[in-house]
């Protein structure tokens, strides 16, 4: 992905204005739309497996509501014929000779036939909405939890991919979209049964109508799929865009960030960045509408042109006796029937096309989110632990030029904790996300217990393990959740409490008005919020609740008071007999409780050993605790 911002400051500006969002375009296989080249052939070939597609989706959530829909369906397609047949036979009644009473009388069992055909395709008409009803929303919700599920299980390092969060955007319409698919399948498909019953009737009156009306009803086809065609191109379009404000409209908008906006006076840039990325979709997308337009009035003139050559074929077959004219009345009736059906089947296969296109996004980023799911083998990691080994482990994210992680070895074994110090940027995280089998090395191998993490089952080492990570989450749950969010319920709170007081929250716990059972989010209704260090320690307490053999904190107390940090390491030093522990801290007097301190830089371990022999030993961790101490 190409990143460009344009620099819009001038010379002579006293102050330059402010940048505006920078432009995204794609490189690579997402450069290219993937309709560039398909032309209209193509696309109508499209149809059949999209109509086979929704079948095969429906039939899994709802079989019943399928089989209703189809029925209905094959219900409303002979009504429409028979409807048909009989107004041909009544009006050639009608329109017969003798009186007009015995004509009538003639007509009456047509008549008869046509309101009971017409009522039951009422009735299966109503009953086909009923199925949409039913199948559409299990559907949608079907397609949400693939599409939530898909994301949750790749490997991690596919949200660095380039291209993954902009084709998971377009997944996300396409979930959206999926509210139409049944719809736009029913329709078309009760537009096509319609269809096949009126031109057969239409062609037992005379064969020149068919050929006739179907080039009437092509061209409206044609432009409906070519207006799909042009929406999707300049969807396609906006696509990174879009992506990118809806992000940054969470960031603008979410409470949480509100005081950092407001007392920094973002509001005002924020806006103008909003404002002008939307007017720059917007561009784009009224840059489509003349297009649209021609394509619209070109189809129609084109669809008009043959309709009149329709009528007029007809009248002078009328007119030269070519037809009777009781049945160039009905052909009148049979020719309005069939163009209404030929035009609903060609604007509903068009319809069905164009969702067809944000449906396929979807089922592509299901397919890309597959290929990316963890496949590592089943080596079972047995309940207890006792050591874990990193042997000359590499890793470089993506893009990068320089290794986070350049040949790291060491073992860290049962009843150890292990401290983690060095600059900014120097591979710490990294290295827990290594050892914790979140990222997988390069070069090199981790070792739980003699089993390489590349082989074993990512389920089984994450049920081994706990992590507060630097960013964690505060989740919009309860109390309760908070904590045991991960882990099985458990009949009674006790062991809930347990942690609670290890990580001395009891008292801002009791305090809440439904205590345990509180919501975590202000924003929702009878929620509660928490200061920012009483969410770190509830981000602790739910990983002391695992009780697993591998304990990581990645600066696990930044935002304590001295209170909560003692209470915190207090409890990490009396578990610790029971696991490995890892804390990773910039608060270098915190490293005193660990039995071992690794010094990081540039990705390689430079330094270990206890507090002691660092700080006295001049290298880069005595030279920290210095900076640290020089106020
Ligand atoms: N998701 C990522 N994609 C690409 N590069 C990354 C990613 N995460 C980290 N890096 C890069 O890897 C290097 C090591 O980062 P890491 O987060 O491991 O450092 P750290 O020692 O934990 O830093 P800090 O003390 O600031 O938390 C940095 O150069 C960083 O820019």
């Amino acid at each position: 992905m190409q990143v460009t911002v344009t620099d819009t400051s001038t010379d002579n500006a006293e102050t330059p204005p402010p940048p505006p969002p920078a432009t995204i375009s794609f490189e690579g296989k997402f450069g290219k739309n993937p309709l560039a080249d398909a032309g209209f052939g193509a696309m109508c070939r499209r149809l059949p497996s999209v109509l086979l597609h929704t079948a095969r989706m429906a039939w899994a959530v709802d079989r019943p509501g399928v089989v209703l829909l189809l029925a209905c369906q094959l219900l409303t397609g002979t009504a429409a014929a028979v409807v048909l047949t009989f107004t041909a036979q009544a009006m050639t009644h009608i329109l017969g000779t003798g009186t007009v009473s015995e004509r009538l009388h003639a007509a009456l069992p047509a008549l008869i036939v046509v309101t009971a055909a017409a009522a039951i395709g009422r009735v299966s008409g109503a009953l086909s909405s009923y199925a949409d009803g039913r199948i559409t929303p299990l559907l949608m919700t079907e397609a949400d939890v693939a599409l939530v599920t898909a994301v949750c299980r790749v490997e991690s390092s596919a949200y660095g991919e380039d291209g993954f969060a902009d084709r998971q955007e377009a997944a996300e319409i396409g979930v959206t979209r999926t509210r139409l698919m049944v719809q736009d399948a029913q329709r078309f498909m009760s537009a096509l049964i319609r269809m096949i019953a009126a031109s057969g009737v239409v062609t037992t009156l005379h064969p020149l109508l068919l050929p006739l009306l179907l080039l009437a009803v092509l061209p409206a086809g044609a432009g409906a799929v070519l207006s799909a065609r042009v929406d999707y191109e300049t969807h396609y379009l906006n696509l990174g865009d879009r992506n990118v404000r809806s992000m940054m409209r969470w960031w603008a908008t979410y409470s949480r960030f509100g005081d950092e906006v407001r007392a920094n006076g973002m509001t005002g840039y924020l806006t103008y960045w909003y404002r002008a990325l939307s007017d720059r979709i917007d561009q784009r997308t009224l840059t489509a509408a003349p297009r649209m337009l021609h394509i619209t009035l070109g189809a129609g003139a084109l669809g008009g042109t043959f309709l009149l050559c329709t009528w007029s074929t007809l009248a002078w077959l009328a007119a030269t006796g070519r037809i009777a004219l009781p049945v160039a009345a009905t052909a009148v009736i049979a020719v309005q029937t069939t163009l209404a059906a030929l035009s609903q089947f060609v604007i509903h296969g068009a319809a069905l096309f164009h969702t067809s296109l944000y449906l396929a996004d979807m089922r592509s980023f299901l397919d890309m989110a597959q290929e990316r799911a963890p496949r590592r083998g089943e080596s079972a990691i047995p309940e207890r632990v006792d050591q874990i080994r990193l042997d000359e482990v590499v890793f470089q994210y993506p893009g990068k030029e320089e290794p986070a992680v350049a040949g790291v070895s060491l073992t860290l074994r049962r009843g150890e904790i292990l401290a983690v110090v060095g600059e900014n940027g120097s591979g710490k995280s990294t290295l827990t996300k290594l050892i914790t089998g979140i990222l997988l090395a390069d070069k090199g191998r981790v070792l739980w217990d003699d089993i390489d993490l590349a082989q074993a089952d990512p389920d089984a080492v994450w049920n081994r393990t706990a992590l507060v990570p630097q960013n964690f989450a505060c989740w919009p749950l309860r109390a309760r959740e908070n904590i045991t969010l991960g882990q099985p319920r458990t009949h009674d709170d006790g062991p809930v409490w347990d942690v609670v007081d290890a990580v001395g929250m009891r008292e801002a716990i009791e305090r809440l008005p439904q205590r345990l059972d509180t919501l975590l989010a202000k924003e929702l209704w009878g929620g509660a919020e928490l200061s920012g260090g009483q969410w770190q320690r509830l981000a602790c307490g739910r990983v002391l609740y695992r009780e697993t053999p591998l304990l990581i904190l990645d600066e696990p107390t930044s935002q304590m008071d001295a209170r909560g940090e003692h209470a915190i390491f207090l409890e990490i030093k009396r578990i610790a007999a029971e696991r490995m522990t890892i804390v990773v801290t910039h608060q270098l007097e915190n490293t005193k409780l660990a039995d071992r301190i690794l010094v990081m830089d540039q990705g390689r371990v430079i330094e270990q050993g206890t507090y002691e022999d660092l700080a006295n030993a001049g290298g880069l961790f005595a030279e920290l605790v210095s900076l640290s101490q020089d106020r």
